[in-house]
């Protein structure tokens, strides 16, 4: 019989042996952990989702930590996070995920490790904040946008303005002003994609790939912030350098000295651009205290759906206050398909 010395060794061995398998798969190519490029299997909550990208230990657990309820095991050796963690960010009455993840390497993209992982779940945030360690090099940024390019991908760019609406008869109809492409090409394209009946609307002036894109629809258009964090640890001139370049996407903190994160916190609100309304029932105030949260690009219909289900299938008409009623300051009447702003009050009528 085994004594009891024995089993908590082997108990911590197998543990320990469990942990290295995944540390080393961090780094080398595994078909089964990360070649088909799954995410972590983390459920989406909350108003919307923030993933944090970068190298290992540059302090993406320490800011989750720091931010979040949640504790997130940090360490001064790399690879100390080995799966997504999903934190909670409250902001003006809205709930965002902040999720930290395994650092990535170069190579990630290319099933690298479980780099894969991670840069897939990259791919259904809806803000990516690319965490750097102000004290190294700023080479950092490029290959950490490679591996994300990788995977489909686009940073801080619009989609195309293009529309598709596929019918059941009718021939290709093409509104387009191009220069890189022309109508036949679109046709040729479009039925080399065995589509034969669909309108397009294209209102931008786009090349042929950005036209495949949109069709095929696997590109994500992603805003993305870059955290410079360890600022502590440079000069002030660096720092100063540092967050003048980029269009005012670079953010410096210090997580160790508090420095920064209020700044960052208020970033990320400003880049997710969350409608907040407020509803409003019949010949009552309207609730100021419990907002409902939308992505950029609700309507009424969304408003309808975050309300409840079936809401929807019983809409008659909507009242709306606020900027988006034409006659701000009263109220204007509208239909499902309009579009609300940010701090608009909204009334249902339902049949
Ligand atoms: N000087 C300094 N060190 C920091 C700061 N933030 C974090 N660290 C240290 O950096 C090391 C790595 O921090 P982690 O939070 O584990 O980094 P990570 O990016 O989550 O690392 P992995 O999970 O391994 O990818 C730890 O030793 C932290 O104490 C900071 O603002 N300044
Ligand atoms: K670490
Ligand atoms: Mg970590």
């Amino acid at each position: 019989m085994r004594s009891n010395a024995d089993s908590v060794w082997l108990v911590c061995s197998a543990e320990e042996a469990k942990l290295a398998k995944y540390r080393a798969q961090l780094l080398e190519p595994d078909k089964k952990a990360g070649g088909k490029g799954e995410g972590f299997d983390v459920l989406k909550s909350g108003d919307a989702r923030v993933a944090l990208i970068g190298f290992p230990s540059v302090g993406k657990s320490t800011l989750l930590s720091k931010v979040t309820k949640t504790e997130s095991i940090t360490g001064a050796y790399e690879f100390t996070t080995l799966t997504a963690i999903p934190g909670v960010l409250e902001y003006e009455g809205a709930r965002v995920q902040l999720l930290d993840l395994p650092g990535i390497v170069e190579g990630a993209a290319m099933g690298r490790g479980r780099g894969r992982q991670v840069v897939s779940v990259a791919k259904t945030a809806d803000v990516i904040v690319i965490m750097m360690d102000a004290t190294k090099s700023n080479e950092q940024r490029r290959l950490l946008e490679t591996e994300l390019e990788a995977v489909g991908i686009r940073l801080n760019t619009k989609a195309p303005d293009v529309v598709f609406r596929q019918k059941a008869a009718g021939g290709i109809n093409a509104t387009v002003k191009l220069n890189h492409i022309d109508e036949k090409m679109i046709r040729s394209i479009l039925q080399s994609y065995k589509i034969h009946n669909c309108d397009v609307m294209i209102r931008e002036d786009i090349d042929t790939d950005e036209f495949i894109d949109v069709l095929l629809g696997t590109r994500k258009y992603i805003p993305c912030l870059y955290v410079f964090n360890k600022i502590d640890s440079v000069s002030l001139e660096e720092v100063e350098r540092l967050s003048m370049e980029n269009e005012g996407r670079n953010v410096m903190i210090s997580c160790e000295l508090d420095l920064g994160l209020d700044i960052l916190l208020e970033r990320i609100w400003e880049e997710l651009r969350l409608v907040k309304v407020y509803t409003k029932r019949r010949g009552a105030l309207p609730d100021l205290s419990d907002p409902i949260c939308l992505r950029p690009g609700a309507t009424i219909e969304t408003v309808c759906h975050s309300i409840h289900r079936g809401l929807a299938s019983h809409f008659k008409y909507a009242l709306v206050w606020g900027k988006s009623s034409k006659f701000s300051p009263q109220p204007q009447k509208v239909g499902i398909t309009h579009a609300v702003t940010d701090e608009d009050v909204v009334s249902i009528f339902t049949k």
